[in-house]
């Protein structure tokens, strides 16, 4: 499982780690019940990998492109950036391999906390529909990433409150325990 730790709600730099000290580790276990899945891949040889072909083929991600985000390879870098890290979530679930680089995904807790997963090179996770959340690249500023989506894709996001949305419901009701 990529790494994971509680964030330091005091951190000024997102782009840093924003540990706590001592660091809190929040574990593979934890991360699932918050319908966060990773799988750790060999992206030596993504285009003729068969472990990812199976995972695309049994969870039905018929969609995939590549994106860099880098100052020199992305058009509105910046905006797209501040975009990322406002606090969203998606109606489908979001689903990123990265290739090279890495960043952070940060996802609430059921207490509302940040919980920081570190992705790396080699690095699939899917974040469920209707989970806030948000991304930052790390202090390299540079990643490679593969979306992956079932269906024709929809990238919307939704910032924070939108409680309202169907997702958002089933998402509390399914991971968070809350009825509603
Ligand atoms: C790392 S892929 C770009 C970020 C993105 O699409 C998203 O929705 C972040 O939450
Ligand atoms: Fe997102």
């Amino acid at each position: 499982m990529a790494e994971a730790w509680l964030m330091d709600p005091a951190g000024t730099e997102p782009r840093s780690p924003c540990r706590l000290r001592p660091n809190v580790p929040v574990p593979p276990a934890a991360l699932l019940r918050l319908g966060v899945r990773h799988w750790k891949l060999n992206a030596d040889d993504y285009e003729n990998d068969p472990e990812l072909g199976a995972i695309r083929k049994e969870l039905g991600y018929s969609y995939m492109d590549i994106i860099t985000i880098r100052k020199d390879a992305m058009p509105d870098y910046e905006q797209k950036l501040a975009s990322f890290y406002k606090e969203h979530l998606h109606r489908d679930d979001e689903i990123r391999y990265v290739l090279d680089g890495g960043g952070y995904f940060d996802v609430r807790d059921e207490a509302e906390r940040w919980v920081r997963v570190a992705v790396r090179r080699g690095d699939m996770i899917t974040l469920p529909a209707g989970i806030y959340h948000r991304f930052t690249l790390d202090d390299n500023n540079y990643v490679k990433v593969m979306r992956l989506f079932a269906g024709d894709p929809v990238w919307t996001p939704y910032n924070r409150p939108s409680d309202d949305l169907e997702e958002r419901k089933e998402y509390e009701h399914k991971f968070l325990g809350r009825s509603g």
